[in-house]
């Protein structure tokens, strides 16, 4: 088995959104074994930039070399570098190991503080930017590097062009962060065949960015080192920043940190929500005679969100498709969990987390008076709201009556309740929603409502 390794020759970052930390979290989230040539050290926060201790070259260098001598180095990203010494270090350990390298050209943090010594503009062009493979200037940085300003996507076409002719990368990315419109657009120019090619996200409207550049070039050097070709590991990097900038952490007072764990994340906790809802099905399953008695007209359904830093919409909350259904007397689900098939029960959900964002489950039922008496006795807190009391404009918006409802329950005892119930409208069935933590705690607490229910019937 081959471990991909990706070094990172740049500065740390003590507030640890950009730099060496930003790399090393997004070589780790994209399955990279991650190292480090640390070039300077700054005192820094997202506020800005207080102190820059630069580290003696001949230690950068050695530090490559040490590296890529006993674990070896797949392929490279620069960051900061502020000195032509150091920048002259690095270019002879490159050229020496000839790995593939990124080079994020860092002239200023996002704060505006000088991350570069002015003398060292012309060694970034004539000694670093010549030995890339992909070059990813924002578009300030394009200006410097083209020699004009870049406002506009066809200013960004033509800096690609002249970066890629005169300073000689293989891959020029003129980067969309700091243009304007709706979309983030990125122009890609390949030096060897003159092609562009765009690639396209939407923008996502956040002041946490800190730490973009660093990600998103270090996520193409860990494409490259998995094997991917130039313009796979460019595509990948673009997804892996849109997600760490929608995911951006609102940390510090300034340009809080994109979030390049997100992508690992994400994964995890969905498979984990999987997970919880297949464990809550099967209980289902052994239960589908009890359970089945309590299935209303519209179908049940048991819904699970992902954490609540995570769960922005209905996309973010797992049910069934299909719903739980009544078949032959029994519960039986129709398909596997999946993410986005639930308006109505996530939208409990989503609505009950901006309360508690502990309280990520639920499942709704049909109504029996037998059920709340038995919730009661149990101890449950219950709560219900009345759908004719509904608004005229919250009917009218679509998505708004469940969310009403729901707020209307909690407001009412202070609290997310482990029961709401309703008692229907013209056209709409009455029901009882359980809620909880998770999917077993939902259904474990509407067993044990259900097995009381059966136990009083029987004397
Ligand atoms: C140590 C260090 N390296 C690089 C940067 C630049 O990061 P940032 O300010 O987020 O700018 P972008 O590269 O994202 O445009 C830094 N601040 N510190
Ligand atoms: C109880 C209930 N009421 C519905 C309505 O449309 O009013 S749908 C429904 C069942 C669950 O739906 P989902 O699969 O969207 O969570």
């Amino acid at each position: 088995m081959r471990i991909p390794r990706a070094l990172t020759i740049a500065g740390l970052d003590s507030g640890g959104g950009a730099g060496i930390t930003a790399d090393l979290k997004t070589f780790h989230a994209l399955g990279v074994y991650g190292m480090v040539a640390l070039t300077a050290v700054t005192a820094q926060n997202t506020l800005g930039v207080r102190a820059v201790q630069e580290i003696d070259p001949s230690i950068v260098e050695t530090q490559i070399n040490a590296v890529a001598e006993d674990i070896g180095v797949d392929a490279a990203k620069t960051g900061m570098l502020s000195s032509s010494p150091i920048m002259e270090a690095v270019a002879r350990a490159v050229k020496r190991w000839g790995f593939p390298l990124v080079v994020d050209p860092v002239m200023y943090a996002k704060s505006g503080d000088p991350l570069i010594r002015p003398e060292a503009m012309e060694t970034l062009k004539r000694v670093i930017i010549p030995i890339a493979k992909v070059v990813t200037p924002n578009a300030p940085e394009a200006s410097h590097l083209a020699g004009f300003r870049v406002e506009t996507l066809d200013d960004a076409r033509r800096a690609a062009k002249v970066i890629a002719e005169e300073l000689h990368p293989e891959i020029v990315i003129v980067k969309g962060g700091h243009l304007t419109g709706n979309e983030s657009i990125d122009i890609v120019y390949f030096r060897d065949t003159g092609e562009y090619r765009e690639l396209r996200a939407p923008r996502i409207d956040t002041k946490n960015t800190h730490g973009t550049g660093c990600s998103f070039s270090a996520a193409i050097a860990a494409g490259l080192a998995r094997g991917l070709s130039p313009w796979d590991a460019i595509k990948l990097a673009k997804e892996l920043i849109t997600t760490a900038i929608k995911y951006s952490l609102p940390l510090g007072h300034g340009h809080g940190p994109v979030n390049p764990m997100a992508w690992l994340e994400l994964r995890a906790y969905r498979a984990d929500v999987i997970d919880e809802m297949n464990k809550a099905l099967s209980m289902i399953e052994e239960n589908a005679d009890l359970i089945g008695k309590y299935i209303p007209e519209v179908q049940s359904n048991l819904g699970y969100a992902l954490p609540a830093f995570y769960a922005r919409d209905l996309n973010d909350v797992a049910a069934i498709p299909g719903r739980i259904v009544r078949y032959m007397g029994k519960a039986k689900p129709s398909g596997p969990p999946t993410f986005g098939v639930s308006s109505h029960v996530a939208s409990y959900i989503l609505t009950a987390m901006k309360y508690d964002s502990e309280v990520r489950s639920a499942m709704n039922i049909k109504y029996d008076d037998r059920i709340i008496e038995a919730a009661k006795e149990l101890g449950y807190v219950i709560s219900s709201y009345d759908r004719r009391q509904e608004p005229p404009e919250v009917k009218a918006r679509e998505g708004a009556s469940i969310p009403w409802g729901t707020e209307q329950a909690i407001k009412s005892v202070g609290r997310v309740p482990d029961i709401i119930y309703h008692l229907g409208d013209w056209g709409k069935e009455p029901e009882i929603v359980v809620l909880g933590k998770s999917p077993v705690e939902v259904v474990s607490k509407l067993l044990a409502v259900l097995r009381r229910i059966d136990e009083k019937s029987r004397f």
